[in-house]
This record gives structure tokens, sequence and C-alpha cells, in this order.
């Protein structure tokens, strides 16, 4: 993280309370297209706490993914800061972004994009052979329960598994932040509630943030906190006196 502009964090322990661990201010994104702008976000301001499980939930148009998307350094935003510890994101260069990206960030996306001609073991040890502290890749897919299918390629693997393999992967280079966007949107529902499942234990004993995308309500009640977003705007934001297990949640 060298190359990354850094910035005082001296004014963020507010009243004895835990710093940080990212600070988005006055965050907007526009895309221009001919000649209308659109604001996909405007003015976001969000802290994010370490081991904390987030959800983000909005209708379709609203922002979250471009939110996931900053926040994961895959995009910069137009106007407005981003600081992941002491380090300005927004002041970082595209080598910069790199590494943070490498080093510091987990994605799970809907579709599982992993590399169709390696094992699960071998897609897992693609991302800890250049990350700084990796897990075992072997203890990767242990974790997701998919020790036992190390050696099968992606077409032999449902799609919750493929899943699994992929949330192996991200989790495999020990991520301060883990940003999943729509992870159970192609799954069935006991499938999805299976991966749901893996989600709160990679959070619960790896402690890397979690942020979830979803249009799903019902997945709220498993999140420490809840992020509505609206039109490229936070709206509210809830928090849960007690986190359910996935398994009580239905929908
Ligand atoms: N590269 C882009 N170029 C132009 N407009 C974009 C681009 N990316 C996003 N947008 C627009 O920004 C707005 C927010 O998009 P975003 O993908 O963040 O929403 P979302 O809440 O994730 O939606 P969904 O739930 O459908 O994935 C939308 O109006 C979208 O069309």
């Amino acid at each position: 993280m060298k190359a990354l502009a850094t910035k005082s964090a001296g004014s963020d322990v507010a009243n004895g309370r835990e710093a940080a661990l990212f600070r988005l201010r006055h965050v907007g994104k526009s895309y221009r297209m001919g000649e209308i702008e659109i604001h996909a976000l405007a003015g976001v301001d969000l802290d994010l706490f370490g081991r904390e499980f987030v959800v983000l939930l909005g209708a379709s148009g609203s922002g979250k993914s471009t939110l996931l998307n900053i926040l994961g350094g895959l995009d910069r935003p137009s106007t407005g800061t981003v600081v992941y510890r002491d380090h300005d994101l927004t002041q970082a260069d595209d080598e910069g972004l790199t590494r943070y990206r490498r080093e510091h960030v987990g994605f799970v996306f809907q579709f599982y994009n992993l590399i169709p001609s390696l094992t699960a073991l071998e897609n897992v040890a693609l991302v800890t052979e250049i990350a700084i502290q990796p897990m075992d890749p072997l203890q990767a897919l242990e974790m997701v329960g998919l020790a036992p299918r190390k050696n099968h390629f992606p077409a032999q693997l449902s799609g919750g598994e493929q899943q699994r393999v992929a949330i192996a992967r991200a989790i495999a280079k020990r991520p301060d932040i883990l940003l999943c966007d729509e992870p159970t949107g192609a799954l069935d529902y006991k499938t999805g509630k299976l991966v749901l499942e893996v989600l709160e234990l990679v959070n619960r004993e790896l402690g890397a943030i979690t942020v979830v995308i979803t249009h799903n309500a019902a997945i709220s009640a498993m999140a420490d906190r809840v992020i509505h977003i609206s039109s490229g705007a936070i709206t509210g934001i809830e928090r849960n006196a007690a986190r359910a297990r996935p398994s009580e949640l239905s929908w």
C-alpha cells in the first residue's frame, strides 16, 4: 500500500468508539450518456467497522453495485473520498488500487466466475499465490465444506458448490472486506441459504467486514446493520439487536 496517499485518522475515534475501517464522505458517481447525466450515487456518507456484517438493500438501479465497486477499488467515485484505514483510495494510482484489491478485498459475484479448466483447489490457489498472508487453499475449501471436492472441475459442481468455491477463493487471501453482489441471486432457496450460512461462518471466524447486496429483504435479519439505498443515496441505516441465523430466515 506504499504508493497510496495517507490521511490522518486522528479525528475518527469518536468518543472512544472503534475507528471505522472505511470512511466514505460525499461519495458521488455520475455517468454521462450523451446529453443525459446519470447520478448512480449522490453524496453517500458511510463508515464501515471491523467484523461487521452489512446488508445493502435497494431496488434495481439504486446504486448498490456502484457503491460496492467503489468500496472494492474496481471503480473510482466522481466526487468525494473513500478512506481505507489511513489510505485515501481516491488518491491512489491504478497500481495502488490494484494492490489494494489484491491484498485486502474479496469479491463474490452472482455468477461464480471460476476458471473452468482448473479444479476447485487450483481456482483457490490462483489467488493465494499472489496474496501476502494467504490461507492454505485447502483450509479455505474446508471452511466452505468443500475439501472433499477439491479435485473437481467447476462443471462437476452444482451452482451452490461453485459459489462456495468462489467464496473460498475470496477469503483465502484473508481479506479485510468481503464484497458480495447478489451472492444467492442465481441459486434456489435451499442452496441460497447454505451459501448464506457459509458467509455468516466466514464473517464470524475470519472477521472480514462482509457486505452483501441483495433485493431480498429477508436476508437483512442476518446483518449487524442494514443499509437502505434508493436513487443513489442512503435513505436509512438500521442496526439489528441480534443477528438471525440464516437457517431462521424464510422468504
Ligand atoms: N457504466 C455505466 N454507465 C452508465 N450508467 C451506469 C453504469 N453503471 C451503472 N449505471 C447506472 O447507474 C445506476 C445505478 O446502477 P447500479 O448498477 O449501481 O444499481 P444496482 O442497485 O446495483 O442495480 P441492480 O440491483 O439492478 O444490480 C443505474 O441507473 C445504472 O443504469
